[in-house]
């Protein structure tokens, strides 16, 4: 199997200064590590009714897609403003070096269905916590969230909400 984490690169002060950011971009072009990563994500909710997987833009893109073939579920994607026609609902949050918004179609999953979330990074958990309202303003079930990567000093977790929370790799 391949030794992924090492093709994750520590990038200081990217994209602001005191952040130490995490590029996945040649792990994402390696095809073996590409592949043990979607099938690591995967292993978790193999067993488990999902309906729809929600994917994070951008990066979470890259992970989310797959995952929902890999799964056999349906892809919303979530996105930043402007990209999606609407009528939209929105949530808005701080991330780790900024703020953002994002924005899903109603009626993008019927009341009750079953989502997973999923990005590439979880920081200080703004961003999930962001998808998770917006799962929550479509009266979805949130059966839990995927990550690649959870940075544990930013303290996410303990701002999530006793869902399953799954991360391939914890640094
Ligand atoms: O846990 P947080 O502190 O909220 O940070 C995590 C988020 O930050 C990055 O997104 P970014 O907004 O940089 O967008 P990108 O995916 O388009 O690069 C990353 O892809 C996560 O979505
Ligand atoms: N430190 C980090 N590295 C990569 N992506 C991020 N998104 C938020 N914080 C990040």
């Amino acid at each position: 199997m391949t030794d992924w984490p090492r093709l994750i690169r520590d990038i200081h002060d990217f994209p602001r200064p005191g952040v130490l950011f995490k590029d996945i971009m040649p792990m994402l072009a390696d095809a073996d590590a590409f592949a043990t990563v979607i099938d690591a994500l995967a292993a978790p909710w193999r067993d488990v009714p999902i309906d729809v997987v929600m994917a994070i833009e951008s990066r979470g893109f890259l992970f989310g897609a797959p995952l929902a073939r890999a799964l056999g579920t349906g892809l919303v994607p979530l996105r930043k403003p402007g990209k999606l026609p609407g009528p939209v609902l929105e949530a808005s949050y701080a991330l780790e070096y900024g703020q953002d918004t994002l924005q899903v179609q109603a009626g993008a999953v019927a009341p009750g269905a079953r989502v997973l979330l999923v990005d590439d990074v979880l920081a200080t958990g703004g961003t999930l916590l962001a998808a998770r309202e917006l799962a929550l303003q479509l009266q979805a079930e949130i059966t839990g969230a995927s990550v690649l990567m959870e940075i544990a000093a930013l303290g996410a977790r303990a701002r999530w909400d006793g869902t399953p929370l799954r991360a391939a790799l914890v640094v």
